[in-house]
């Protein structure tokens, strides 16, 4: 098979002596916004390419190519598009493959149109084995329809992109590395070998997905388990073959069927490609490009026997069987348009998928955060508990510090009703804390300060209950310590205050109430045989309640060797009701 360039007034070949310093270019038959953008260039009427129609460097900017670094072969840049062309020249020769020549084939066969036409006058370039009614060509055609209605054919295209990535390398070689373009045709085998500029922007990822050069690959678009994908990429071709069916509604289905492998011409906006054609199907996946002929009779499936080109006249005779195919820029319109459509479901698909993530995501932190709720409740739970217990033993510490704790007065009972002929010392009750510090003289003694506190309650009875217990204001170590009770004579203000001290004294003083303030002076002393000395013979003691509401006591003794002198002074405030 010859390789020729598709231009207008381009005689460029494959193999041609002079001409070895050009390279062929596949149109990029999967990328409908790119090929578009040839087909401009190109600026063929009435003309389709196939994947066996290819452009010549001649034709691109030297800026469209880059050098693979490894051996330096020339690679078209995934973006480029054909500038150079001599759309007004006649004809270069005789040898030339110009459209002049072409248009004398069309009309030899009858004014065919189309890229067949061209492939026939040139013998190769719409070269199409089974495009003579090959029966073998027609099942695996139609199978492959099915497979990319199914999304199936990703896989296949990544097939083909490697293996023509692999053709690329061998074809795309400057004459400096002794390897031009050639075209290998003996022992019965024709080798094609070209690049595809659709194909060329894609190399095989590591998973088996179509990478293109900018990182980005198919499996960016279509996760696993992402039908949606596949299905509106089979649209694309659905699309597209539903546009040709509509143009030609003159043509049997059969031999549509049949000469379909010649029409290939599949523009694809996802890259959801059909694959080798079935004309090429015969090879193994990984050299697509490259067809070892084959006998039908080695199997059902088996390709056609000789894929050599065709004589013109059979090609061309194949070519009136088939239909006219509809101009390029109804196909242009009619597959930009869909594309359009269809590329703007892949926009919601994509968008969706990624509002599905969001919903993935702000569900895990609404999982998270019920998680820190129910941890904070189970904190506020043991607080609770806590609390409870806390107020437990705060209740348990007040029925200790009543001054006759009993089991039998339950301090959830309602408190006593206070006697009334105690009511006269009322202000007396509660407890108290000495605030500042006691105060402690006497002619023997250094001065000293200590801490107080006094318990004054009643339970009902005409009479008051009282302790005052001393304290070392450093260590609260106890010191002097007293209890008793403080009687009222009914109906008078007069007073009785029974003492018993830890220091072995007892007495009884007696006094009056006036208001607030309750003078007292000892009546009766006695104390145990072994009591300290020197003994205190005589005691007064003075209560009052002041303007402040804090209650003072001054208390004043005789000893055995000391007259009448003030002991303590002491200023309690009220701690409790
Ligand atoms: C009405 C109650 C009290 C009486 C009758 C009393 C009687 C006495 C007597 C007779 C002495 C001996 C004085 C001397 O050695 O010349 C004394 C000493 C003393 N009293 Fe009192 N006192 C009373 C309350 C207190 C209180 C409430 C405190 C407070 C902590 C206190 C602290 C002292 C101290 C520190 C001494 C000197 C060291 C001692 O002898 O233990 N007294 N008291």
């Amino acid at each position: 098979m010859v390789i020729c360039c598709a231009a207008v007034n381009c005689s460029n070949r494959q193999g041609k002596g002079e001409k070895r310093a050009v390279s062929f270019h596949r149109f990029p038959l999967k990328d409908s916004k790119r090929l578009i953008q040839w087909l401009k260039a190109v600026q063929r009427d009435n003309w389709t390419p196939t994947k066996y129609s290819f452009l010549c460097s001649e034709h691109f900017t030297k800026d469209s190519f880059s050098k693979r670094l490894e051996d330096q072969h020339r690679l078209l840049k995934p973006t480029a598009v054909p500038s150079i062309f001599h759309l007004t020249e006649k004809k270069r020769g005789a040898g030339g493959h110009g459209r002049t020549r072409r248009k004398d084939a069309s009309k030899a066969t009858g004014g065919v149109r189309g890229h067949s036409s061209a492939a026939t006058s040139r013998g190769a370039t719409g070269w199409s084995p089974s495009s003579s009614g090959n029966p073998m060509a027609k099942p695996e055609s139609r199978r492959l329809k099915r497979a990319a209605l199914q999304g199936e054919a990703a896989p296949r295209a990544a097939q083909e992109a490697a293996s023509q990535e692999q053709a690329q390398q061998a074809l795309e070689r400057t004459p400096g590395d002794g390897l031009a373009t050639t075209v290998a045709g003996s022992q019965g085998k024709a080798e094609v070998s070209a690049t595809d500029a659709g194909d060329e922007s894609t190399t095989p990822s590591i998973e088996g997905g179509v990478a293109d050069k900018s990182g980005i690959s198919m499996d960016d678009f279509t996760p696993p388990g992402s039908g949606a994908c596949k299905f509106i990429g089979s649209l694309h071709s659905y699309s597209f073959s539903s546009k040709h069916t509509r143009e030609r509604p003159s043509v049997p289905r059969e031999p549509i069927d049949r000469k379909r492998p010649k029409k290939d011409v599949e523009p694809s906006c996802s890259g959801s490609s059909l694959g080798p054609d079935k004309g090429l199907a015969q090879s193994p996946p990984g050299s697509s490009l490259t067809a070892t002929p084959q006998k039908p009779s080695q199997s059902p499936s088996a390709p056609p026997a000789d894929v050599t080109p065709k004589p013109a006249t059979e090609a061309v005779q194949s070519q009136h069987s088939d239909a006219s195919p509809m101009s390029i820029n109804e196909v242009i319109l009619s597959a930009s348009g869909a594309c359009k459509l269809i590329d703007s479901l892949h926009s919601y698909c994509f968008s969706s998928r990624q509002n599905k993530s969001q919903v993935c995501c702000l569900r895990e932190q609404v999982e998270k955060k019920n998680g820190e709720l129910k941890s904070l409740r189970q904190r506020v739970s043991r607080s609770d508990s806590q609390v409870r217990k806390l107020q437990e033993k705060l209740d348990e510490l007040r029925r200790v510090s009543v001054p006759y704790p009993s089991g039998l007065l339950s301090p959830s009972r309602e408190p006593p009703k206070m006697n009334p002929v105690v009511e006269p010392l009322s202000w007396m009750l509660g407890t108290w804390l000495s605030d500042p510090p006691g105060a402690g003289t006497y002619p023997t003694l250094q001065p000293f300060q200590y801490l107080e506190e006094v318990h004054i309650s009643h339970v009902g009875q005409p009479m008051l209950n009282f302790s005052f217990n001393s304290f070392h204001p450093d260590t609260r170590k106890p010191m002097h310590r007293e209890c008793g009770f403080i009687r009222l004579k009914p109906d008078t203000n007069k007073v009785a205050f029974v003492s018993a001290q830890n220091t072995g004294v007892v007495e009884v003083e007696e006094g009056e109430v006036n208001g607030q303030e309750l003078c007292i002076a000892s009546h009766s002393i006695a104390r145990i045989s072994f009591a300290k000395e020197p003994h205190v013979e005589q005691i007064t003691r003075k209560f009052r309640l002041n303007s402040e509401g804090k209650l003072e006591q001054t208390v004043s003794m005789a000893t055995t060797t000391q007259p009448m002198t003030q002991h303590l002074h002491v200023t309690y405030k009220k701690v409790t009701p």
